[in-house]
This record gives C-alpha cells, sequence and structure tokens, in this order.
C-alpha cells in the first residue's frame, strides 16, 4: 500500500504552470530518484510532498492522511528533508546542528536524552563526522556540510526521507556511499525520495525511477524499464550510449560536436 501519493497535483507560480496533474504512489521499502532536467520542477515536486508549498489542484496523502491538515510537527514524524540550498544555521557545532534532528521528539528548553546523544553520535560515525562533532558548521567544506545535513534527517527517524540533490558536492567515493546508505534505508524500511542528476548511480541503487520533464511524469518504473539510453538521450537532449556490464548500466555522453 503507498505511503505517500499524490492524486492528481498541479502547481502554478506567477502565471506559469510548474508541474501539472501528477499522480504518484511511493511504498515503504523503495529508493525513489527524481531525474530530470534543470527547472523540470523536481524541487517544487518535492516542497508540495513536504507540506512547504500547497498544490493548486489535487492533494498529497501520506500514511492516509491529507497533508494540508498535519502540523509541521506532525510532518516532521513522519518526513525528513536535506534541502538542495544550504540553510542558514546558526555557527552551532556538527553535533549540536545534528541533534536538532532530535528536535520533534523533544523540545529546545528540554535539550537531549542521553539516548538522543548516542543516536547522534551513531549518525556522526555513520557519515565520517567524529573527527568533526565540534568544528562549528559554519567551518566546513561543502562536502563535509552536506553530510552533516544527512546525519541530521537520519537522526529524525521519520519513515520518509526527502532529500534534493544530496550527492551534490560530495566526492565520489561518499557519493557511492551515500547512494548505498540511502538502498540500505530503504530497504531496511523507510521510503527514501531523492533528486539526482547521476544516471548511474541511479540505476545501480534505486528502486523506482521517476522521469520529470517540464512538470509531468514521461515515465516511471524500474530502473531497467525506463533507463534506456535513447530514453535518457532525448529527456537530456544529447546523444548517449549504455553499455550493460554485471548488472550495471554504463551511460556514456560526449559524442556532441561543439
Ligand atoms: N518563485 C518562483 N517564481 C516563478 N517561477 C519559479 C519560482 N521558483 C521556481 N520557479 C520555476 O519553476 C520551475 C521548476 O523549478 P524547480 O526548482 O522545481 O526545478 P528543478 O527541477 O529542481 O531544477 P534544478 O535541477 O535546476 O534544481 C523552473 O522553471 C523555475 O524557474
Amino acid at each position: 500500500m503507498a505511503f505517500l501519493s499524490l492524486d492528481s497535483v498541479g502547481f502554478a507560480r506567477s502565471g506559469r504552470v510548474i508541474l501539472r496533474d501528477l499522480s504518484l504512489a511511493f511504498r515503504k521499502g523503495e529508493l525513489v530518484s527524481i531525474l530530470g532536467a534543470n527547472g523540470a520542477g523536481k524541487t517544487t515536486l518535492l516542497r508540495l510532498m513536504l507540506g512547504l508549498s500547497r498544490p493548486e489542484t489535487g492533494r498529497v496523502l501520506v500514511d492516509g492522511k491529507d497533508l494540508s491538515g498535519l502540523s509541521r510537527q506532525q510532518i516532521a514524524r513522519l518526513m525528513a528533508y536535506v534541502p538542495q540550498n544550504r540553510d542558514v544555521l546558526p555557527p552551532y557545532s556538527v553535533a549540536q546542528i545534528v541533534g536538532l534532528g532530535r528536535l520533534p521528539y523533544g523540545s529546545l528548553t528540554r535539550g537531549l536524552s542521553d539516548q538522543d546523544m548516542s543516536r547522534v553520535e551513531a549518525a556522526l560515525a555513520l557519515l565520517g563526522l567524529a573527527d568533526l562533532r565540534d568544528r562549528p558548521c559554519t567551518a566546513l567544506s561543502g562536502g563535509e556540510y552536506q553530510r552533516v545535513l544527512l546525519a541530521r534527517v537520519m537522526v529524525q527517524d521519520a519513515p520518509v526521507l526527502v532529500l534534493d540533490e544530496p550527492l551534490s558536492g560530495l566526492d565520489y567515493g561518499h557519493q557511492i556511499r551515500l547512494m548505498a546508505l540511502l538502498e540500505q534505508l530503504a530497504r531496511e524500511g523507510r521510503l527514501v525520495i531523492m533528486t539526482a542528476h547521476q544516471p548511474d548511480l541511479v540505476y545501480r541503487h534505486a528502486s523506482h525511477v521517476v522521469l520529470l520533464e517540464h512538470g509531468r511524469v514521461l515515465a516511471e518504473g524500474q530502473p531497467e524499464t525506463v533507463m534506456d539510453s535513447a530514453r535518457l538521450a532525448a529527456f537530456y537532449g544529447v546523444s548517449l550510449r549504455h553499455h550493460d556490464h554485471d548488472g550495471q548500466r554504463f551511460f556514456m555522453g560526449g559524442d556532441e560536436k561543439s
């Protein structure tokens, strides 16, 4: 049964239609990757799923409930979000920022319990941040900062993780490790929804792919059925080939004449 669904959702900004008549349904246990060219509407779609923007038509349902009837705290217990743009965060330490992920379960004045702190330490270790735990988050590289935001959503314990381009700014090793981690979180029962611009990694790790084009779903389904080079070539407007090896698909572009 779907845990998160969009039912004929439409959205416009400044008189321009950005998303039109989108119907999607995702289950727990899925790693969903949304692919699309710049400006296709991916971030807009994620914000609607999170209740940060309201659809003009249609509705979003989470765990059977209409999102428009839920409070921010109720939504935060259901869904954790890593936005594409950096939040402007106060100069707290890395450990304190990650600890903010426990806020939906407590209060700012009460502080973190020992149990909360051990969750924070585990997330720091998992994301290779233990050595940076006391560093102010204003003194981090882009990729380190991105991993701090990921650790923060890990401790939020929400059944749905929504990540807007979580691979951007990560070095190659951390991209591979992060995709493996997200796949594992999905396998353990969470619903993970992410946007990405890396078809190879998406093909390898995602269980469900959505191709978003000009605010519409061009295709969706398992990577093997949705992601072939002819379709992706038309989708991204470049020439592309693919090569299958050991169950993995490699996409190769670069035949364009400049
Ligand atoms: N405040 C706004 N007013 C008008 N148009 C907007 C506004 N915010 C976004 N848009 C437009 O909505 C469309 C979708 O934007 P969105 O950020 O969802 O795209 P995206 O697929 O996430 O792109 P990217 O890959 O570049 O991050 C774009 O054409 C963008 O210019």
